[in-house]
C-alpha cells in the first residue's frame, strides 16, 4: 500500500530537530527553552557542531557571519535588474542559484567547502531578504553593518533603514528561532534529496527554496495574511470561514502533517502577535487571528500551525505579504544548510520506488495509422 504524500514514512535520519508526541526539540533541547532564551545565532551553532558555544564561540561565529552578509554586486544587480513585478520567492531562489556563480569551487561537495558554504548562505539570505524588501519599496540597497552581531537586528536595520527597539529586535529574533528547523519537512526533504545525488549545497537550497513557495508549506504565512486582509472586521470572521469551509476550501494556516495537537510554536507567535499589537495600539490583526483559530477549533479540530500568527507577527514588524514565505527562508536557512551536511556526511542516492497505475500491454502505433 503507498503512503499517500509519504505520510508516516521515516524516510531517512537526522539529529538536528525531532518532534516526538507533539514536543519539538532541537538536537534534544526543548524549542520552548530556546525560544525563551537562545540568541538565533547560537541555534545555528548547535545545528553545525552538535552543542551550544561558549562565549568566545558565539562572539567568534557571530563575527563570522557579520563579515560574510554583504552580497556580491552581481547578485546585487540582479535583485536591481529584475523586473518590478517580480515575485519575491522568485527572486529569492534565483539570487541564491546565481551566488553560485561567486564560488570559487562550485562543485565542490567535501565538508570544508560545504560549511564555507553553508555558513555563507546563512548570513547572505536574509541580506537578499532584506533587499528585496527594499527594492520593492524604491529605496536603494545597502550593505548590512559589519559590526552589528544579531541577525535579527541587522535584518531588521537593513529593511527598514531605521535603527529597530528592543520589542521588535526580540520578536524577530525569536521567530528566526522558531523557523530554524523541522525534521523532514517539504522543503528541507527537497534539500536531501537533491544533496544526495551529490550535487551542491546552492543546488540543493535552490530546490529547498522552490519547495517552500507553494502554499501547503511556507507560502502559507502570505495566504494567511491575505485572508486577514479579505476579512478585516471580527463579525465577518464567522461567515467567512464557514462559506469557505462549506465550499471545502482550506483555511491557511491551520492543519499539520505531523501535529495533530497544538503546534508548540504557535503560542509564542501569538503571544508574540498580542505584544506587538498592543505596542502598535492596534489589535485588530491579533484579535482577528484569534477568532479565526475559535472558529477553527469549534468546526474542524484544526490548531493553528507556524504559519497562523506569524503572518500577524511579520504585519506589525513592517513586513509586506509578499516578503512573508521569503523571510520564514531566511530563518530556514540554517536548517537547509545543516541538512545538506548531514545528508553530505553519510549519503546515499535518494531514490524510492513507484507503483505503477498505468495501462499495460500497450503498443506503438505508427503515426498515420492513429485516429
Ligand atoms: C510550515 C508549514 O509548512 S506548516 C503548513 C502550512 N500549510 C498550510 O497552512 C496550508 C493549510 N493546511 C493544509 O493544507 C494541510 O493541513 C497540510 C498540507 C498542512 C497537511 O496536509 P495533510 O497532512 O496532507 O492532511 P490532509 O490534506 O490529508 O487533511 C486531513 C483532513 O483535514 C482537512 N484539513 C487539513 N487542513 C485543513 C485546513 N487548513 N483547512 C480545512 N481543512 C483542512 C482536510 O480537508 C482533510 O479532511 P477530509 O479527511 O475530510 O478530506
Ligand atoms: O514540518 C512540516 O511539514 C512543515 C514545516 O516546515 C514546519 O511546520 O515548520
Amino acid at each position: 500500500m503507498v503512503a499517500r504524500g509519504l505520510e508516516g514514512v521515516i524516510a531517512g535520519t537526522t539529529q538536528l530537530s525531532s518532534i516526538i508526541d507533539g514536543t519539538l526539540t532541537y538536537h534534544g533541547i526543548d524549542i520552548d527553552e530556546l525560544a525563551e532564551h537562545a540568541l538565533y545565532e547560537e541555534v545555528i551553532f548547535l545545528f553545525y557542531h552538535g552543542r551550544l558555544p561558549t562565549r568566545g564561540e558565539l562572539a567568534e561565529f557571530q563575527d563570522q557571519l557579520a563579515a560574510s552578509r554583504a552580497l556580491p554586486d552581481g547578485v546585487l544587480r540582479l535583485l536591481q535588474d529584475a523586473p518590478s513585478a517580480a515575485v519575491p520567492m522568485d527572486l529569492l531562489r534565483t539570487a541564491v542559484s546565481a551566488l553560485a556563480f561567486t564560488e570559487e569551487r562550485p562543485n565542490a561537495t567535501d565538508r570544508e567547502s560545504s560549511v564555507a558554504k553553508g555558513i555563507r548562505l546563512v548570513a547572505q539570505v536574509p541580506t537578499i531578504v532584506a533587499t528585496i524588501g527594499r527594492l520593492r519599496r524604491g529605496l536603494p540597497p545597502v550593505i548590512p553593518p559589519m559590526e552589528e552581531h544579531s541577525t535579527a537586528r541587522s535584518f531588521l536595520m537593513v529593511l527598514h533603514d531605521r535603527e529597530p527597539d528592543d520589542l521588535e529586535v526580540t520578536a524577530m529574533n525569536r521567530v528566526l528561532v522558531l523557523h530554524a528547523d523541522h525534521e523532514f519537512n517539504a522543503s528541507t526533504f527537497a534539500a536531501r534529496v537533491t544533496a544526495a545525488t551529490l550535487a551542491d549545497m546552492h543546488a540543493a537550497i535552490t530546490a529547498a527554496i522552490a519547495a517552500l513557495k507553494g502554499p501547503l508549506h511556507g507560502g502559507a504565512n502570505a495566504a494567511v495574511m491575505q485572508m486577514l486582509e479579505e476579512i478585516g472586521a471580527p463579525d465577518r470572521v464567522e461567515p467567512y470561514i464557514l462559506e469557505k469551509l462549506g465550499r471545502h476550501e482550506r483555511i491557511m494556516g491551520f492543519g499539520h502533517r505531523v501535529y495533530k495537537g497544538e503546534d508548540p510554536r504557535a503560542k509564542w507567535l501569538r503571544d508574540l502577535s498580542r505584544q506587538l499589537g498592543e505596542r502598535a495600539g492596534d489589535l485588530r490583526w491579533y484579535e482577528l487571528s484569534t477568532l479565526i483559530a475559535e472558529v477553527m477549533q469549534r468546526e474542524k479540530g484544526l490548531h493553528p500551525n507556524v504559519d497562523f500568527y506569524a503572518a500577524s507577527v511579520y504585519h506589525y514588524l513592517g513586513i509586506d505579504k509578499e516578503l512573508m514565505t521569503p523571510v520564514f527562508a531566511a530563518s530556514r536557512i540554517s536548517g537547509w544548510t545543516a541538512h545538506v551536511l548531514e545528508q553530505q556526511a553519510d549519503n546515499r542516492l535518494i531514490r524510492p520506488r513507484a507503483e505503477y497505475t498505468g495501462p499495460v500491454d500497450q503498443h506503438y502505433v505508427p503515426l498515420d495509422q492513429r485516429g
